[in-house]
């Protein structure tokens, strides 16, 4: 029974909830009908688990801004929990822990460049690798797929370990399929399964996969760390591993073990966490946006002229000329708006008993906020759903953000890696759209825009043509 107050839903059924009214290989079209029949925020059941789903904008700012403490709690028992073991920062409760971690992060990404030159120049450095890849290709049709994941995994390794991968490199490769399998099974039918019927979690089922690939890339990070260890200058450090290890030093001499959300277990699950965290969502909000631009070259010339008159004469783009390309930047926020990279967000879960619109929300409720209904929320946006870098330009041509732009979220747990990724998406795709020209292949027929359902939204593998723009010695 529904507590008093507590938004409507559908009926849910003894020990399933409403779970087998749910598509459970992507309900999606399923959440969006449940708004339409009980508004804006309505509940529904996992099992005897309540959860509160949040749709539109208003209601995602009155809770995740407005309400931000009530609401930016992660809940405890489902399967991304037992994988992760509670540690890291993405699932972990709100308090001290959390807190300190997200600190640090935020810390030690700006002192590693992040809006500095030092991070651009390692993003410029890894797109070098990207345009010798297309180089290969140039003339052919490719399969962009994996080369993206690489290079965004190289981007996030080199703030974490100090170091890049060779694309064909075994570790790299199967570092990232470890992810993005995990990635599919943390928000699929199976998932569903294991956090709706807890009787059902110690059967040799499909879940199983996620806790071995997880097991094994703990392994590949725990190993990272050790050699950190062994190779390390205490107060000289490298990069992410070296600073942890550094303030693991301090806290371990001024305060003693108990004290400290630090500790080693920490460093080994906060490096899977970033890593992942910071691979699969640029790398296919990057595929998302090349399938659009090579469907829609109308698109692609008018962010090439612009690009090609405001770099005029100079070697390279920097993260600045964003501020002269105003066409440029509404293609990139557009595609990711339609790329609706990770479209529940990570769940929430109330920390306290609280109210929304009017509704009252008992402390430790499931939250599952809806990103994709405010990316695409007709009252918001101009063209909902079509790709148009209009819906970021104002009368007079110039950029502008509108408030229902959240593909990062909002409020105290809103995404830790937003600056990286914004810097990552403009440095790419000028850089590609400069010197190159994507095609959508001849006998490529029709573009098929349906992504893959995940934790990530992921585009279908599709394959296109990447042709020179400039002659090398330009
Ligand atoms: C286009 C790229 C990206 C998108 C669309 C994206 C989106 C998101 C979203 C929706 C959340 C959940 C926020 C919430 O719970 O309310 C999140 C959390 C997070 N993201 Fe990102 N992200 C991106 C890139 C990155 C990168 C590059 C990093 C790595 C530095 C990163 C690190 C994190 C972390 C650590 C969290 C957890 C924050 C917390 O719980 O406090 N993300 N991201």
């Amino acid at each position: 029974r529904r507590p008093k107050n507590f938004p409507p839903g559908p009926r849910p059924l003894p020990l399933f909830g409403n779970l087998l009214q749910l598509s459970i290989a992507n309900p999606m079209k399923d959440l969006e009908e449940l708004s339409k029949r009980y508004g804006n925020i309505y509940s529904l059941y996992m099992g005897s688990k309540a959860a509160v789903v949040l749709n539109g904008f208003e209601a995602m700012k009155e809770a995740l801004v407005t309400k931000a403490v009530d609401f930016a709690g992660r809940p405890k028992d489902l399967m991304v929990n037992h994988v992760t073991e509670g540690k890291g920062v993405i699932l972990t409760d709100y308090g001290p822990s959390w807190r300190e971690h997200r600190r640090f992060a935020l810390m030690t990404l700006r002192n590693f460049g992040l809006g500095k030159q030092s991070m651009e120049e390692r993003i410029l450095g890894e797109v070098s690798y990207i345009i010798a890849r297309l180089e290969k290709s140039a003339g052919k049709p490719m399969d962009p797929q994996t080369l993206f994941h690489d290079a965004a995994s190289n981007i996030i390794c080199t703030v974490l370990f100090g170091k890049r991968y060779d694309y064909e490199d075994k570790f790299l490769k199967r570092f990232i399929k470890l992810y993005t399998e995990n990635a599919k099974i943390a928000n699929g039918p199976w998932a569903m399964i294991y956090d709706t019927l807890p009787m059902v979690r110690s059967l040799p089922l499909p879940f199983k996969k996620a806790f071995t690939n997880s097991a094994i890339v703990k392994k590949m990070s725990r190993d990272l760390v050790s050699e950190h260890k062994k190779t390390r200058i205490p107060g000289e450090p490298r990069d992410f591993i070296d600073c942890y290890l550094d303030e693991l030093d301090k806290v371990c001499t001024c305060i003693g073990d108990d004290g400290s959300s630090f500790s080693e277990d920490q460093l080994v699950m906060y490096v899977l966490d970033l890593h992942f965290a910071g691979t699969d969502t640029t790398s296919n909000t990057l595929l998302t946006a090349f399938l659009y631009l090579s469907t829609h070259s109308d698109i692609q010339e008018r962010c090439q002229r612009e690009i090609d008159e405001v770099l005029q004469g100079k070697d390279q783009v920097s993260f600045e000329d964003r501020h002269k390309m105003p066409y440029t930047q509404a293609m990139i926020y557009e595609s990711q708006r339609i790329a609706n990279t990770v479209p529940l967000s990570v769940f929430h879960c109330t920390t306290k008993d609280t109210e929304l619109m009017g509704y009252s929300i008992p402390k430790g409720t499931l939250i599952i906020p809806n990103l994709s209904s405010v990316l695409y929320e007709e009252s918001q946006w101009k063209f909902p759903h079509e790709f148009n870098p209009e819906n970021f330009l104002n009368d007079q041509g110039q950029f502008e953000k509108p408030e229902a732009f959240m593909p990062f979220s909002a409020g105290p747990r809103m995404c830790l890696g937003e600056g990286l990724a914004r810097m990552e998406l403009f440095l790419i795709l000028v850089t590609l759209l400069r010197r190159f020209q994507f095609v959508w292949p001849e006998d490529g027929g029709e573009p098929d825009y349906t992504p893959v359902w995940g934790v990530t939204l992921t585009p279908k593998p599709y394959r296109m043509v990447v042709r020179h723009r400039l002659k090398s010695s330009d």
